[in-house]
């Protein structure tokens, strides 16, 4: 039996790291997504091993499903419908058997990855044999999302093939689950994101799950309507960071300045709520319309980037985009968490694609990365068919 599930990465288009403390943000899904291929062998097969393949770090895995039953008991009794934290024991037990396999030692990031794999794989669907492939379009430890692709297509896989939520094995094509089992899904997926983030908003899981564009403020998601066409180009600037070690950062930053932080947090909490209602405010008059609520956007994303620098999570590469967008006009934020990866530049309605060309070159020879990402897609989907 076999299932094939993908998520959509993501842009923060105002209130990271505040949404960590409290505040609002909002976030859109874009058209990049990590896939999982779940194959569950049939009893002839005999299979008796756990095989990971994570294409994009070029790494394979092999467990045997009693070393699974050893070092996770739990596995002997999961519940798929009960989403579960991972302690720190359990973290640590998992860590020590991935170092014994030598394969993490040049990529150690990927080691918390693994962890989140293991598990929800065996919280899901116990010490069963299978043969899991990861891949991904999206750039890993970038500010788009990969962990939390990662962590809601592996749950939508799992949960597909558990036999605890309803699929109807005969569609064809891409499918979304009913709303209860994407509540489902987005639950593991932030288990999972606890283990590679150490303290999640809940904000990118809750974003590729459900796609679309979303506010989002202590766990709670509102769904944002938008006739706005908001068109950003993306630029990853290839510094690589880690997102849980930039949100311990700003947290380090909150207790030695707490009031200041706090006021910079509230700042960003105005801003997220009024980028949201710019975008949702359905009706334009006319282009003159337009122009006035990309300047107030422009404005936001100023703002939003200065005080990212206030929490100390912005870097010489982020200002280099920065300073040469505003050249051309243009004005550009960092997006997730910061620290290099990537940065959004507002592309507005009327701009040339002459002028696009030329900034994109631009960046390019800083050695920076562009895309212009589709906007607010699908969330978590999964499909029987056997096409990728
Ligand atoms: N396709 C993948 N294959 C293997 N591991 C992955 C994959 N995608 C994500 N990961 C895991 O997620 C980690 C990157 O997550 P991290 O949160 O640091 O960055 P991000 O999610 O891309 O950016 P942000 O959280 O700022 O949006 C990787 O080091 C790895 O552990
Ligand atoms: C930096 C952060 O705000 C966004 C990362 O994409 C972390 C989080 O909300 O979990
Ligand atoms: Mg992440």
């Amino acid at each position: 039996m076999e299932v094939r599930a993908r998520a959509p990465g993501k842009i923060i288009l105002a209130g990271e790291h505040a949404v960590v403390h409290g505040s609002a943000a909002v976030a859109a899904s874009i058209g990049l997504y990590t896939s999982v291929l779940l194959h569950l062998p049939s009893p002839e097969d005999n299979d008796d091993a756990l095989t990971l393949h994570l294409m994009d770090v070029d790494l394979k895995f092999s467990w045997p499903i009693g070393r699974i039953k050893e070092i996770l008991p739990h596995s002997v009794n999961n519940s798929a419908s009960s989403p579960t934290t991972c302690c720190e024991e359990t973290i640590k037990l998992i860590l020590a058997v991935l170092e014994d396999s030598k394969k993490l030692e040049s990529k150690i990031g990927i080691a918390s990855g693994v962890v989140a794999f293991l598990w929800l794989y065996t919280s899901i669907l116990g010490n069963k044999a299978a043969k899991v492939t990861v891949s991904s379009d999206l750039p890993l430890g970038s500010g788009l999302g990969s962990s939390a692709a990662f962590c809601v297509s592996l749950s939508g896989a799992l949960l597909a093939l558990s036999g605890s939520v309803e699929v109807d094995f005969d569609r064809e094509g891409w499918v979304s689950f009913g709303e209860k089992e994407q509540q489902l899904a987005n639950k593991w997926a932030f288990e999972g994101e606890k283990i590679i983030h150490g303290k999640p908003s809940g904000i990118d899981n809750t974003v590729s799950t459900f796609g679309n564009l979303i506010k989002f403020k202590s766990g709670v998601l509102t769904c944002i309507k938008s006739n706005m066409t908001l068109k950003m180009l993306i630029t990853n600037t290839k510094v690589g960071r880690n997102t849980k070690a930039l949100v311990a950062g700003v947290s380090e930053r909150k207790k030695r300045h707490p009031d200041a932080m706090t006021s910079v947090f509230t700042a960003v909490d105005f801003i997220s709520n009024e980028f949201a209602s710019i975008i949702q405010s359905s009706s334009f008059s006319d282009d003159d319309d337009v122009i006035k609520k990309e300047q107030n956007i422009k404005e936001l994303m100023e703002m939003n980037q200065g005080l990212l620098k206030c929490m100390g999570v912005s870097h010489a590469s982020i200002e280099t985009v920065v300073q040469t967008t505003v050249k051309y006009g243009l004005t550009s934020k960092l997006t997730g968490a910061g620290g290099g990866g990537c940065v959004i530049t507002l592309l507005p309605a009327l701009l040339s694609s002459a002028v696009i060309g030329k900034v994109i070159e631009e960046l390019e020879q800083c050695g920076f990365q562009c895309l212009i990402a589709e906007i607010g897609g699908n969330g978590l989907e999964f499909r029987f068919d056997g096409q990728s």
